[in-house]
């Protein structure tokens, strides 16, 4: 059990009419249109759609960096806008892991260091065990005293991913988490997300715009010009590839029109 407070038949992600206006008057942006969704607890979505089709507003309404113009977002059963900033910043350090595609390390600071901020962030003493635990699983064991800048890409976002599972959050957000990876490596990364999903009922939700990541996902959610626009449940990297190459087209028919909202 990963110990949170919502049981394991609700979404720990509940979007609800969820809309986000970015700019005023004249010049407004609908970056996310009425969008309702739920995330099941212990899933693995990864989020596509063509760029500008809401992707990045998604993940940030979703993990509170930002707040939707109008609707609900609920994280963890949590309605994120009853929160003011001292308990949004509470929920990011105990209930949220990220994983972004620049690693976002700090170079001055140890494996073993980077890894268990967040919990001496959160004002917790991390135990020998768990972060024994953690390290293993990413298969840093023997580079625990290494600094970021002695190891590769691949191993930088191993260390990125238990410093995002340290505090068993109710999900793992990721920003296109294998962009600066090469295919082996990023394969290898994908699978122990996956992995963190299957084993520790970890929920992960990643953004990507590569086909062969979405496949590594339970699930797969299209954004189409701010809406859902479609599904797929265990998806294959073709079908992946053949409805993201519609959502294209579909994307460059709507700036030949003058980029209609
Ligand atoms: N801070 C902002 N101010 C104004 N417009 C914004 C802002 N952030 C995003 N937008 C606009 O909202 C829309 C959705 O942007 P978003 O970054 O969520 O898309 P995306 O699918 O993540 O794109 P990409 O794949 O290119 O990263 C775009 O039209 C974008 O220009």
């Amino acid at each position: 059990m990963n110990g949170n407070s919502t049981p394991p038949s609700q979404d720990v992600v509940r979007f609800d009419a969820v809309r986000k206006v970015y700019g005023r008057s004249t010049t407004t942006v609908t970056a996310l249109d009425e969008v309702s969704i739920g995330l099941r607890r212990a899933t693995f979505t990864a989020v596509m759609g063509p760029s500008g089709s809401g992707k990045s507003t998604f993940l940030q309404c979703a993990a509170g960096l930002d707040r939707p113009t109008s609707g609900t977002v609920r994280l963890d059963g949590v309605d994120l806008s009853t929160l003011g900033e001292r308990a949004l910043t509470r929920l990011h350090r105990r209930r949220v892991g990220f994983v972004f595609q620049s690693f976002n390390l700090l170079p001055a600071l140890s494996v073993v260091d980077n890894v268990t901020l967040p919990l001496r962030l959160a004002g917790r003493r991390p135990e020998k065990a768990e972060v024994d635990d953690v390290i293993e699983r990413v298969g840093l064991a023997a580079r625990r005293g290494s600094r970021p800048g002695e190891l590769s890409g691949g191993q930088q976002q191993r260390v990125a991913i238990a410093r995002a599972l340290i505090t068993r959050p109710a999900v793992v957000f990721g920003d296109e988490p294998t962009g600066a990876l090469d295919t082996r490596t990023a394969r290898e990364v994908l699978s122990l997300l996956r992995e963190a999903v299957q084993k520790a009922e970890q929920t992960v939700v990643m953004v990507t715009h590569d086909p062969v990541a979405a496949a590594h996902a339970d699930r797969v959610l299209f954004l189409s010009d701010g809406r859902i626009a479609g599904s797929l449940d265990r998806p294959t990297v073709e079908e992946v590839a053949a409805r993201m190459t519609r959502l294209g087209a579909r994307a460059g028919e709507l700036v030949a029109q003058g980029g209609a909202r």
